[in-house]
């Protein structure tokens, strides 16, 4: 939500109001209908979401609610305002057997409780209304909130060897790449009914890299500016022991939005790159990651 103001700052014909807690808790869907409807929105950015993966194992019913039922609620709420809805969704829905990148048509099959709760969410949004699209994104990273970039920043102040998982790939994605994305989304489906720019979309920068990779990536980069870093010892998924079951492969193919939405996501290291910097130098974040 913070990339997302960030980057419509370029978009001065955009207002954007955020919403959430505590004047909107998704915990209580019954809420949800009467607080959008008096914002009087054009169209709504469903993002907000119970993200804790791990968490989410042993809160699996909140996690539903949250993720499943509350995305619902606000998609009905848009169907009822006669907008569009654009809903955040995840690679986590995937079970990762898949070798090459998974597409919009793959069978999902999640391994843990907060994917299942964003599939439920998918469905419900789908269910709700027509007017719909539905982003899968995946490993985000952002210089706002918490994120595995930050917390390998964190983590190199005080060690100087991180032991970081090597057989799991996905592709890590800035949020204000994200941002960008959605920001064009939503134009588009201001200016088109087209039914083709409704549906499920994957949204990530592109290529593909090992949650080691992403960490070695990370230290390079803030290494050269002076920032903290440390080695990466490259372990396996079985040498760090979660409640949740990640995928072994979550890469996901991002041409269908491309050729509809003429969106062209950049490659994860300049994103990346770009956030690091940011995240060092507390600079105008235009000036290390601008449009
Ligand atoms: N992070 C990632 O790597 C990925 C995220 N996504 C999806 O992208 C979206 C954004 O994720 P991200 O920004 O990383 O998530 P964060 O965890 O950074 O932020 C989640 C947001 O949801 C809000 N929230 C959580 N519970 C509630 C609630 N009960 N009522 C109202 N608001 C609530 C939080 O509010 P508060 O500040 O009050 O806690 C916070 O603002 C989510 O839909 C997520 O599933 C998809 C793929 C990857
Ligand atoms: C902190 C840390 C994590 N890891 C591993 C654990 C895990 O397999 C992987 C990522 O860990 P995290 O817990 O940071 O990330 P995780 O919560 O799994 O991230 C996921 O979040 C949700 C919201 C999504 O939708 C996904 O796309 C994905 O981004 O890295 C290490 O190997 N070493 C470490 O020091």
């Amino acid at each position: 939500m913070r990339a997302i103001i960030e980057r419509a700052q370029a978009y001065p014909d955009i207002e954007i109001v955020a919403i959430g807690r505590p004047k909107l808790d998704l915990g209580h869907p019954e809420t949800i209908e009467s607080a959008v409807s008096a914002l009087e929105p054009d169209l709504i950015v469903s993002a907000a979401a119970f993200t804790a993966v791990d968490q989410a194992e042993s809160e699996e019913t909140l996690a539903t609610i949250i993720n499943g039922e509350a995305a619902g609620v606000l998609a009905y709420t848009a169907s009822r305002l006669d907008i569009p809805i654009i809903h955040l969704s995840t690679d986590y829905v995937f079970d990762g057997q898949k070798s090459d990148a998974y597409t919009e048509k793959d069978h999902v099959a999640p391994l843990g409780a907060y994917g299942r709760s964003k599939l439920a969410g998918e469905r419900a949004v789908a269910f709700a209304t027509e007017n719909h699209t539905i982003l899968r994104t995946a490993w985000v990273h952002s210089p706002f909130g918490k994120n595995f970039l930050k917390t390998m920043l964190r983590l190199a102040g005080d060690r100087d060897t991180i032991n970081v998982v090597a057989d799991q790939y996905g592709t890590p994605t800035s949020a204000l790449d994200i941002a960008d994305a959605i920001l064009k989304v939503a134009s588009n489906l201001f200016h088109s009914d087209n039914d083709a720019m409704r549906g499920i979309f994957h949204l990530t920068n592109s290529g593909k890299a090992s949650w080691a990779d992403f960490a070695e990536t990370i230290f390079d980069v803030s290494e050269r500016a002076g920032g903290p870093c440390a080695k990466v010892h490259r372990i396996s998924s079985a040498d760090y022991p979660t409640p949740a079951k990640r995928p072994a492969n979550s890469v996901l193919d991002c041409h269908k939005l491309a050729i509809t939405h003429g969106v062209h996501m950049q490659d994860w290291r300049t994103a990346a790159e770009c956030v690091v910097k940011y995240v060092l130098n507390r600079q105008n974040v235009k000036k290390e990651c601008g449009e």
